[in-house]
């Protein structure tokens, strides 16, 4: 880890997924206190770039590096908060909700302190209350519906109190008083200097949190710029922002992007 080094840098990222190019050469640099909204149409290589950045999918051409490490040499995992796009963890294992917020917390464990502080149970109890899971923490989180889920997701990665949180649609079939909470939740870690990569199709109540927007197409970047400004007709209440205009670059607007 070289000190002084980027939160997530790729360099002509290629991936390769069943023969097929799926991203061809990112370039993507991802300041400390950003708030990056990666947005782009369904397939458009969203969900294998986060993944990509994180070491979780190999790229066939092209370097990432974490905090200046490649993700295969990196160790400070616990600087890391990862909410992939769907339920994968317990499957088939009965983990409550609260033992699946835990285990955010495993890549701070040590060899000198392997068992649960109170520290530990402290940021679990912070991370349950935030997400407004402390109610079913003792529940199966299989039983729980699928915003339910996504909720927990989001609580392991708070739990792990990282630096930089990755998340995969975040908001996606979460209700809109959750997505409320979550958009002051990523607020305070915002104002404390964290770093949030998203994807998302729809921004909501997360969007005056943006920073900078980067758009995907085909595997590629296709526009990259200031977050989308809420004026007009989009500060109407119950306008549905679909974001034509969701990034516009200094250099112009961002008018060939449609999302699917
Ligand atoms: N494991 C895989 N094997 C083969 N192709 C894959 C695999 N995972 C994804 N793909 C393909 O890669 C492309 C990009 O998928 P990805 O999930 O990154 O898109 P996305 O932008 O996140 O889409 P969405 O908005 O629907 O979540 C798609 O065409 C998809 O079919």
């Amino acid at each position: 880890m070289s000190a002084g080094a980027p939160p997530l840098a790729m360099t002509g990222g290629r991936v390769r997924l069943d023969g097929r190019e799926v991203l061809r050469g990112i370039d993507l640099r991802v300041e400390a206190g950003e708030v990056l909204a990666l947005l782009g149409a369904n397939g458009s290589g969203k969900s294998t770039l986060v993944r990509a950045l994180l070491g979780l999918v190999p790229l066939s051409g092209g370097r990432t590096e974490i905090y200046g490490s490649p993700p295969a040499r990196f160790r400070a995992w616990h600087r890391i908060g990862y909410v992939p796009q769907r339920l994968t963890v317990g499957g088939g294992v009965p983990a409550t909700v609260r033992e699946v917020v835990a285990s955010g917390r495993i890549a701070r464990r040590s060899r000198l302190r392997p068992f649960a502080t109170a520290a530990d149970r402290a940021a679990v109890q912070r991370a349950l209350e935030q997400m407004g899971l402390a109610d079913r923490a003792g529940q199966p989180a299989q039983r729980l519906s699928g915003g339910q889920q996504q909720r927990v997701l989001i609580a392991r990665a708070l739990a792990g109190e990282p630096d930089v949180f990755v998340m995969d649609e975040p908001t996606a079939g979460v209700d809109a008083a959750s997505q409320a909470a979550l958009a002051a939740t990523l607020h305070d870690l915002v104002r404390q200097g964290r770093t949030i990569v998203l994807v998302a199709h729809e921004l909501g109540p997360l969007e005056p949190l943006i920073t900078r927007a980067v758009v995907l197409e085909e595997g590629r970047i296709a526009h990259t710029g200031a977050p989308p400004a809420p004026e007009g007709d989009c500060a109407r209440p119950g306008h549905q922002h679909q974001h034509p205009h969701a990034a516009e670059t200094a250099s112009g607007s961002l008018t060939h992007w449609n999302p699917a």
